[in-house]
């Protein structure tokens, strides 16, 4: 391989070519009688063959030997806090506003796999509508693991540690403060340097784009360039590997003499790639009042039902707020869209308090959230100069559909007994005046 092999091309959704051998990849057509190097051919769809041009993706991928090769007699493999929906609604368990703190990162050796938890699940894995929240806290390398995800799109949000991804159709580095989304169907190993945090998201539904941004424009918001993927690396390992797969909520495992990540060289627009936050360019309000947090969409997945997400994925990033006779914190709401958030860095404008980093809340769909009593009263009471919210960067998983709590985040001892008390002392400033009474 050459050195070069963890180097990234830009642009979202490109049809990219890459190959790690020269060559190696075909011109002027998709399957030669033989390949160069004696390669397989192989395509791999991401949507059926006939969707229409504009959301029509498969790659084609020329590797050592066929993906068929890669998985043998299955056999079931267990991960029990992997859950998956539909889930039944357990009426014992609490249906939010619910806060955690962050979960422990384990001290035995756990890897990815072992490190998923999940918080919520939503919609339903059979129709390919919905989703599952997940947070996973790992320590150690998958050396001769690999997976891949049948269910489901992954999104994965670092917190702590960075990530070192070897997929397929190459290798990423993914730190704190970027995200990666890893398509489904994609085999993959994770490989870090110690103790990690963060959350990840199954899309069960149609893949994440970038949101439309109507009037804003050409520019803003998640720019395409900024979008990276992986250009084509492989590795020739003749040695017993696993591949786990998961596949309508379930797991399996099958056993084979060798290394599946042997793809040569590809091209296509079904692709994996990776993002850094610190390059989304925030719009918002210039004059007064607050605009709803879809502005800071990164990207949305699609429900088929139009501006109706299955999910969005929002970030809260560093920003300026400089509104005049404005109230700048989120509005207190209700939201047919179901919350899930997870705070990566700093603090939260919302909630100053007890909302930390590797920390995540659930405001299910209509449940009534916003700023925390302190957070209200100090910033009805704020002087309006421009102010710089730095330090910061929340996200949220939003979606369509009712998140249902799994019975381990129910049960987990970082949740917030107390949390609903966070609203306890907003008063009543209503005393028939205009002016209220504010003392
Ligand atoms: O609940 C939250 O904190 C997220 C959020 C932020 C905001 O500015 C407006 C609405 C909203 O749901
Ligand atoms: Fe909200």
């Amino acid at each position: 391989m050459s050195k070069n092999d963890l180097d990234y091309m830009p642009g979202f959704g490109n049809d990219f070519e890459t190959e790690a051998l020269p060559g190696a990849l075909p011109q002027g057509q998709n399957s030669p009688q033989k390949c160069a190097y004696g390669l397989y051919a192989e395509q791999l769809s991401g949507s059926p063959f006939t969707a229409p041009r504009g959301t029509n993706e498969r790659s084609w991928l020329y590797r050592i030997r066929p993906s068929v090769r890669h998985t043998k007699r299955f056999k079931p493999f267990q991960l029990p806090l992997w859950k998956t929906a539909p889930q039944k609604l357990d009426a014992e368990l609490p249906i939010g506003q619910l806060r955690w703190d962050p979960v422990p990162i384990p001290e035995e050796k756990t890897d990815f796999l072992h490190g998923v938890k999940t918080i919520t699940t939503a919609g339903d894995v059979y129709t390919q509508v919905g989703m599952a929240s997940h947070v996973y806290a790992f320590n150690a390398s998958m050396e001769d693991d690999h997976f891949f995800n049948a269910d489901a799109e992954l999104l994965l949000v670092p917190e702590v540690g960075s990530l070192h991804i070897f997929t397929e159709m190459g290798k990423f580095d993914v730190a704190p403060g970027e995200i990666v989304v890893i398509p489904r169907g994609m085999v993959f190993k994770v490989s870090v340097e110690g103790p990690s945090r963060g959350y990840m998201c199954e899309n069960y539904g149609a893949k994440f784009t970038l949101p439309d941004r109507g009037p804003i424009g050409a520019n803003c918001l998640a720019n395409p360039r900024d979008f990276k993927t992986p250009v084509a690396a492989f590795e020739q390992k003749d040695t017993p590997c696993r591949v786990i797969v998961k596949w309508c909520g379930n797991f399996y495992e099958t056993e084979i003499p060798h290394s599946p990540l042997d793809v040569v060289a590809w091209h296509g627009n079904y692709t994996p790639y990776k993002y850094d936050l610190a390059t989304y360019s925030p719009v918002g309000s210039i004059l007064f009042d607050h605009p709803d947090p879809s502005i800071f969409t990164v990207l949305t997945a699609p429900s088929g039902e139009e501006g109706t997400a299955n999910i969005d994925f929002v970030i809260f990033p560093p920003r300026w707020l400089v509104a005049e006779h404005t109230f700048r914190p989120p509005w207190y709401h209700r939201n047919i869209m179901s919350e899930f958030m997870g705070l990566i860095q700093g603090q939260y404008d919302a909630k100053e308090e007890g909302f930390v980093p590797g920390g995540m809340s659930l405001h299910n769909m209509m449940l009534p959230h916003g700023p925390d009593s302190g957070g209200f009263y100090k910033a009805s009471n704020a002087d309006l100069k421009p102010q710089k919210l730095d330090n910061t960067m929340a996200f949220m998983f939003e979606t369509r559909f009712p998140q249902l709590l799994t019975d381990y985040a129910a049960k987990l001892e970082t949740q917030q007994d107390n949390y609903i008390d966070c609203w306890e002392d907003l008063k009543s400033h209503f005393d028939g005046t205009p002016e209220g009474k504010w003392d």
